[in-house]
Order: C-alpha cells, then structure tokens, then sequence
C-alpha cells in the first residue's frame, strides 16, 4: 500500500475530522481529534448555522455565540461552508484533516452502511433529494463543493435511515398496492445517526433497563419518535419521507392524504405550493402564525387574543400528536421501561417533556419536578415504572465514528 493511501485509512496523531450535520434549519459543524483512540466525544471546535431558509442566516462557533456573523441569505450554504472551511483552515495549523463525514439524511433502500462519496455515489444519491426535499440536496452541495475543490480528501456520507433497517417488514411497508414495495415507496425512518447514539449512550448511562422496551423522542425542528428493543429499532414515526409522524416546527406530521387531494383538486393548489405548505408552513408556525419554536410560543400562551388562543392550540396538537404516538409505540413494545428525551426541544424544554409526561399517566409516568427542570439525566420520580431521561445527542460523534471505521476498512 502507498504512503498515501495508509494515510487515507489511519489518521495519525494530531490529525482531523470533520464533521457536516445538514439539518433542516441549520449546519451543526464539529472538528474532531481523528487520531485519539477512542475517540473523544467533544469536539476540538464546533458551531452552528443557523436560520437556513429564513431571511437571516447566521454563523457562530460554540463558546462564541455573542459573536454570530450574518450570512448571504441569497446563497446561505456556499456561504456557511466557506466559513466552516476557513475556520478548519485556521486550526489545522501544520495538521493534516484526515476526512470529512457527512450527515446525508436518505440512503434509500440502497444504502444500509456509510459510503465513501465519489461521483457515481453523489449521483446515485441526488435520486433521493425528492424523498428529502429539506434536507438532501444540501448535504450533496457540501459534499460536491468538496469533491471538486480538495478532489484528494476522503469523504464519507453517513445515513439517517441506516439505523432503521433492522425495522420488520410490517413496519416498512406502506398499505398501497404491492409493486409500491418495489418500487422503493416504503418506510424507511429518520434521525438515525441520533438514535444510533442513544443505542450507544443508554446503556452507558442507565445500564440493563435501556435493552428493554425504550422509546426515544428526538424533538428539534424535525421530530420523531423511535421504539427500540435491545438497542435495535424496531417501529419508528418518521416513514418514506421526513414529514410523516410527530407535528414539526414547520412540517404537518402525519396527515390524512385525503386533506392533500382536496387541497390540490377544490383549493387548485399546485404540487409546489402543496409541498411548500406540508414542508414550510405547517406544524407550530402554521398553526400558531408566529412561531416554529416552543420557546417562542410557551411565554405567548399568556396572551389574551387571537395569539395566546392560537399558540396554545399549537402547543396543544404538538404535544397531544406526541403523546398518541407514544401511545402507539407502546402498544408495538407491549409496554415501557425507559422514555428518553432528546434534541432541541427534548434536551432543553422541561415544559414540553413535563406536559408530554403529563398525557402518559396510564403508564404511571411521574416527574421529579426538581430534575426536570434541572435538565437532568433522569427526571422521573423514584416510584415511577417508568424510567425518564434526558440525553443530549452526538450525532456528528457517531459520523466521525462510522468515518473512522469505513476508512479503516471495518465496513
Ligand atoms: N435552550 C433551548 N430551550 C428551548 N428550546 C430550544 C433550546 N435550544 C434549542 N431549542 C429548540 O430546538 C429546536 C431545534 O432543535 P435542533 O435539534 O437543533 O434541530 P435541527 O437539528 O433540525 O436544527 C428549535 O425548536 C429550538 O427552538
Ligand atoms: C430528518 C429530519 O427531519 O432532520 P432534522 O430534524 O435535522 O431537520
Ligand atoms: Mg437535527
């Protein structure tokens, strides 16, 4: 083997990883100590982009906040990535970046494992920017940008619905006719790269009770719910695309497709505006008129009017949609030992987790209000039979990790 391709597969010390988390609403960046084994779980440096798709874009680094920069909001991603390349490029000093991973959010029925990206792959995967319309196609502008400008560096795009495949077919299929399975119209799930984490922290934190009956409610802008058993997915409420399940910030969740036809067939609504409406203009913000974010609408509950009228039944679906399906995820477990929260909202909003908690009294779910509030690991009260945590994600942790392992040759 070359010099160069050993290279390829083993970082040596001080070499770096980066890290690409293409959400809907921003870019989780985070540079990773790619030669400690194991490896760190805390970046060496990370941040966030913020309000892709809004009017004003902005970049900051963790530990920095104050100092958040404003972003063309005509050409937010090229301008986001030549921002998070400059700030690689003033910390490599003399370092070599071994790799980048990216969070690609749909690997298709194809793709069950990380991949080294080369042109074929990108443009198999440009196939399902229409299966994840927010999410897709920015990942693949980052991944493309990088090939054509450091054609050299080795990445890797590492797949949110590669947790799901060991979902039961009874899962997957949709109940259109069969040759929909085949295809490729089934369900494949989302937030993998999160779950995947928790598969991995759980049992860390809360040992044997986390390979039993567990539910994990990742809550950001986009949301869903995963019911594992021995840390494996085994039903999950995000299906063929990222709209379905769970009420979002800004996307319906599961919504009866009658409602879309009369849209399109009485209301004349175009196939554009229809999607526009499902994708950017439902959820919290649709219903509420103001707000995508439970932290902006929790404090508008108070006011008298048509805003605290609208921002309360807001708040009312997103938590009665989560608690149903909650619901139902219990009954395909047959009951529940662990609920975790996690995300965003999950990890941040105890009156969001608390009046979930509250729907769940049939299962005996009690609070300890103190934790909660606290954001603590565990928030349930001792008596409860049901253990609640809260468990911050590393989704860019397990893409460095899956990075490392493919390049190395473990995949
Ligand atoms: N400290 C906080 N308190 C309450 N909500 C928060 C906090 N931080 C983030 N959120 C909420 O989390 C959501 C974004 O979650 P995140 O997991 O970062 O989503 P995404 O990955 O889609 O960008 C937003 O609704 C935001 O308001
Ligand atoms: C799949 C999805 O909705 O991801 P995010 O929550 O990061 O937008
Ligand atoms: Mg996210």
């Amino acid at each position: 083997m070359t010099a160069s391709a050993t290279a390829d597969r083993y970082p040596s010390r001080g070499d770096l990883l980066l890290v690409l988390n293409c959400g809907s609403s921003s870019i989780k960046f985070a540079l990773f100590d790619a030669g400690q084994t194991p490896l760190p779980r805390a970046p060496v440096w990370n941040g966030k982009v913020q309000g892709i798709g809004g009017d004003a874009p902005s970049y900051g680094e963790t530990g920095r906040e104050t100092e958040q920069v404003a972003l063309d909001a005509d050409q937010p991603y090229h301008a986001a990535l030549t921002r998070i390349r400059d700030g690689v490029a003033a910390r490599l000093g003399g370092r070599r970046l071994h790799a980048v991973a990216h969070r690609v959010v749909h690997g298709g029925g194809r793709y069950e494992a990380p991949v080294r990206m080369d042109a074929a792959v990108l443009a198999d995967l440009k196939g399902y920017v229409p299966l994840a319309p927010l999410h897709q196609p920015f990942a693949l502008e980052a991944i493309e940008m990088l090939l054509e400008a450091e054609p050299a560096l080795p990445q890797v795009a590492c797949f949110d619905t590669a947790f799901h495949h060991t979902l039961p077919q009874v899962e997957r299929m949709l109940p259109l006719p069969y040759d929909a399975w085949t295809r490729g119209l089934r369900r494949y799930g989302f937030h993998g790269l999160s779950y995947a984490y928790m598969a991995e922290v759980l049992p860390e934190r809360h040992g044997a009770v986390a390979r039993g009956r567990c539910i994990v409610a990742h809550l950001g802008s986009g949301a869903s719910l995963c019911a594992m058993q021995d840390l494996e997915s085994i039903a999950t409420t995000m299906g063929f695309s990222a709209l379905d399940g769970l009420m979002m910030g800004t996307r319906t969740g599961a919504l009866d497709p009658g409602a879309v036809l009369y849209l399109m067939e009485i209301e004349k609504l175009s196939l554009a505006d229809v999607g526009h409406l499902l994708y950017h203009r439902s959820g919290l913000l649709g219903v509420s008129g103001r707000s995508s974010e439970p932290r902006v609408l929790l404090p508008l509950e108070a006011e008298a009017g048509e805003t605290g009228e609208r921002a309360r039944i807001a708040l009312a679906l997103y938590v009665r949609r989560i608690v149903r399906e909650i619901g139902a995820l219990v009954a395909v477990l047959g009951g529940l030992d662990l609920l975790v929260f996690t995300a965003g909202i999950g990890e941040h909003s105890a009156e969001i987790r608390a009046r979930v908690c509250a729907g769940l009294g049939f299962l005996g779910v009690a609070l300890d209000a103190d934790a909660n509030t606290a954001d603590a690991a565990v928030i349930s009260a001792p008596a409860s039979p049901v253990l609640v945590g809260v468990e911050p994600t590393n989704e860019e942790w397990i893409a460095a990790r899956q990075t490392l392992a493919l390049l190395a040759g473990a995949h």
